[in-house]
């Protein structure tokens, strides 16, 4: 499975130059991927306040854009996520597109992160974010999501091989994204391919280092903290070996947990 990491810069409350911007990003991919990632609310930025302004209705104009996008360029796209407006308030939604133009998934942001405010402003969700392409079973989850350690652990527990994350992880917390994604992988034994933004907004600073960790532990690829498109080729065969020689899914002992 070859990958693409989109890390980017994203305007801020300005979803009409960030779908521009995103178009150009398609167009300039080289080397042509099977899975293409973006970043966390790549459409608003944390424009926090303005969202019933600015997210998207039910998210159909942009799913409308990916779908297109996803049969042109006939790859599939972890769609970052985007505030999506529903009757009932504003979800930060994770987006997954098949190379068909179909939505395969979308995951509502399980853990809101408080030091941004984010549970004034967006409901959180309550299902997983497990889903399959070309058969092969994967999740996603979004930032913060990452500091619960159980949450991923359930995902895996679906069977899935590969934990996408989608972010805007600020730069001074940046080791410990590092870390934290460092943790799944290991513990989890599968391939986490984890898309970070780049720049700032009128409150944070964001760190980039985007990466592709192996089942072991390993970095395939880390973006530094510019824009870039972060290649990587996986073989998912790796977790079956890695499950297989430390068999810690066997090992378990759920009923002594809390
Ligand atoms: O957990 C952190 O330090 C960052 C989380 C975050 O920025 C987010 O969920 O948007």
């Amino acid at each position: 499975m070859k990958v693409a990491l989109f890390q980017m810069d994203i305007e801020f409350g300005d979803p009409k130059t960030n779908v521009e911007k995103m178009d150009r990003q398609f167009e300039q991919l080289t080397n042509m991927p099977d899975v293409v990632v973006l970043p966390e609310l790549w459409t608003t930025g944390y424009d926090l306040s303005r969202l019933d302004e600015i997210a998207d209705r039910n998210a159909d104009q942009v799913f409308q854009t990916l779908s297109q996008w996803a049969k042109k360029y006939q790859l599939h796209i972890i769609a970052g996520s985007v505030a999506k407006q529903t009757d009932a308030g504003v979800t930060n939604t994770m987006l997954v597109v098949d190379a068909h133009g179909n939505l395969v998934k979308d995951y509502d942001k399980v853990h809101l992160f408080r030091l941004m405010n984010e549970e004034k402003y967006l409901l959180s969700g309550n299902k997983t974010g497990t889903f399959q392409l070309d058969q092969q079973p994967l999740s996603g989850v979004i930032c913060y999501d990452i500091r619960f350690p159980e949450w991923t652990r359930t995902q895996m527990l679906d069977g899935a091989k590969v934990l996408f994350v989608v972010a805007q992880w600020p730069k001074p917390r940046i080791d410990h994204w590092r870390a934290l994604l460092m943790s799944r992988a290991i513990e989890n034994q599968c391939f986490v391919i984890a898309c970070n933004r780049v720049g700032s907004d009128p409150n944070n600073t964001f760190g980039g280092q985007s990466i592709i960790v192996n089942p072991w532990g390993e970095v395939i690829s880390e973006a530094g903290e510019e824009e870039t498109v972060l290649y990587g080729d996986i073989d998912l065969s790796e977790v079956d070996d890695i499950r297989k020689q430390i068999p810690v899914f066997t090992d378990r002992r759920p009923s002594l947990y809390k």
